[in-house]
């Protein structure tokens, strides 16, 4: 198995009407000698310093031997649990990696105090951190860096020799860890965070955990040659044509894994596809489905359906209207950014940036300074506080929630967002079947604030069709972050009201349930909404 690609319907159409000028443009191969020409002039400048993604797999390979070292090194002195702490890019590659490899490793995205503190709490003795931050600069990731160090100096560890660092070289992390002591490795700084899972960012944890990533980067390999070549067949040409030349545009794509080895693999995808298309008004919007989610059986217009299955055989036999994929981790991870690239072309926009996530994060700094009191509940039903769009005149969670449901345009889509601890509060994540029943459009459902990082760019700088429910949690137990003005539980406030108040800004609607003692509110808004 290595990759196979199979397209019908309106895909198979935009595949036929757009390879064709993607080959004489030669596309494929510009992308691959880094011709930062390929998506306009304005994008020029950005792309000039972010396609080293395509000699990823070469320049990688220096870097194995050092991992497996320090692998060794660490279970020669009893570390046997690998956590990472870092958001977007940084992490949710090494997430799918590990995953889908089979091998513990704790990805600690998250600001909520619970879900940190079980992680502080699980095998410190013989734990191991990775801190990996492109920037150096992201505050989720420096506040996990800072509270492990503080926990490590309690348990009379020293963090030098339990904490590994990635980071571009020059970022404020780089300086600092390196003089303190830390073991820093340092990755590629022409590459892109959601295109960073085949460099370090992707390589080091998941090699200190464990995975065979030597493996991983042949699998790559073996398409890395194919997508070079400016031919029809080309996968990453055929997948970008595929996802972005529908006419009209299907700018909802829905990724469903079935039979495919790969472990969540749409959570890693969402955020290469929604950061690098959704800006200027334009995007293709990503919602991971199950094979038995209600969108794929509604007939949606506007939603196209990648399937991922288990091997070619499958792919002979495509359900009308889908696309089918099969092939292993490494090669999908390098078509789909090739496809994404290829995306960024035919969508007309700039595949590399990100510019509205920036504005999230003003705004969280913003409340975390002016620290204001939070608004009064328009009403409070059992113990969910209800605040936002379309309360007025009704008193109940589900009357609001319908309310939400309502202003979904024919082209909506419907965002949750769950500020929670996702490893207790799991079962949050039933709202996107049950309300995608209810809501017939779309239904997309992200963990705050990992996906500030991920699909928030689209939400923010896509379409601008989406309707919000967010969810937020106030834990009984906060945690202080060391050196720092706020806790844990502020900074995860600021974050969710930061980003209702860029949204409302934008014009969007957003419906905001605060659970107290989610531990026994959890359940009550699952009932609430079935
Ligand atoms: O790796 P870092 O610099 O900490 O960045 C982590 C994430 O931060 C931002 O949200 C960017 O939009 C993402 O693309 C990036 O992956």
């Amino acid at each position: 198995m290595t990759f196979d690609i199979a397209v019908t319907g309106a895909a198979a159409d935009a595949v036929a009407r757009m390879v064709p000028q993607l080959v004489s443009d030669g596309v494929a191969s510009g992308i691959t000698t880094q011709d930062s020409s390929l998506w306009g002039a304005d994008a020029e400048d950005e792309a000039s310093r972010r396609l080293g993604w395509v000699e990823a797999v070469a320049a990688s390979e220096a870097l194995v031997p050092d991992i497996i070292a320090l692998r060794d090194l660490l279970r020669s002195r009893g570390v046997n649990h690998i956590v990472l702490g870092g958001m977007g890019g940084s992490s949710l590659a090494p997430e799918v990696i590990a995953r889908t490899a089979g091998v513990e490793l704790t990805v600690l995205d998250t600001t909520d105090p619970g879900q940190v503190l079980s992680a502080l709490h699980d095998r410190l003795a013989t734990t191991a951190l990775v801190i990996s931050s492109k920037s150096g600069s992201t505050v989720e990731t420096d506040s996990q860096k800072r509270v492990y160090e503080q926990a490590f100096r309690e348990h009379g560890i020293d963090p030098v020799d339990r904490i590994v660092i990635v980071t571009d070289p020059g970022s404020p992390l780089d300086s600092s860890a390196r003089a303190d002591g830390y073991r820093v490795f340092n990755a590629d700084p022409n590459v892109g965070g959601r295109f960073s899972a085949l460099t370090a960012f992707g390589l080091v944890p998941c090699g200190l955990a464990g995975v065979d990533i030597q493996h991983l980067l042949d699998d790559a390999e073996s398409v890395s040659l194919q997508l070079a070549l400016d031919t029809p067949s080309n996968p990453g040409l055929v997948l970008g044509a595929a996802i972005a030349g529908t006419r009209p545009l299907k700018d909802k794509l829905g990724i469903v894994a079935d039979g495919t080895y790969i472990v969540g693999f749409g959570d890693w995808a969402e955020q290469l596809i929604a950061e690098s298309t959704g800006k200027h008004g334009r995007g293709i919007l990503p919602v991971v489905l199950h094979v038995d989610s209600p969108e794929i059986s509604a007939g949606l217009p506007d939603l196209q359906i990648v399937r991922l299955v288990h091997d070619r055989r499958a792919t002979e036999e495509v359900i009308e209207g889908e696309i089918e994929i099969s092939g292993t981790l490494g090669a999908q991870i390098l078509v789909w950014e090739y496809a994404t690239a290829v995306a960024g072309r035919l969508l007309g926009i700039n595949p590399f940036d990100q510019p509205d996530v920036e504005s999230a994060k003003i705004a969280t700094r913003g409340l975390l300074d002016a620290r204001p009191q939070p608004s009064a509940a328009a009403f409070v039903d059992g113990e969910i506080e209800v605040r936002g769009t379309g309360v007025d005149g009704v008193d109940s969670v589900r009357a609001a929630v319908d309310g939400l449901l309502e202003q979904l345009g024919p082209d909506g889509y419907l965002s949750i967002q769950a500020y929670a601890n996702r490893i207790a509060f799991r079962e949050l994540a039933q709202l996107r079947s049950i309300l995608a029943e209810r809501a017939g459009r779309p239904v997309t459902f992200g963990w705050g604030p990992r996906f500030l990082h991920s699909t928030g760019q689209l939400h923010k700088g896509g379409p601008g069709v989406g309707v919000f429910l967010q969810i937020t949690t106030v834990e009984l137990l906060d945690l202080e972050i060391p050196g720092r003005p706020f806790s844990f539980g502020q900074l995860i406030q600021a974050q969710a009201a930061g980003d209702a108040t860029v949204l409302a800004e934008h014009g969007r609607p957003v419906l905001t349930l605060t659970l107290h003692d989610p531990a026994n509110t959890v359940e009550a808004l699952l009932s609430a909404l079935r």
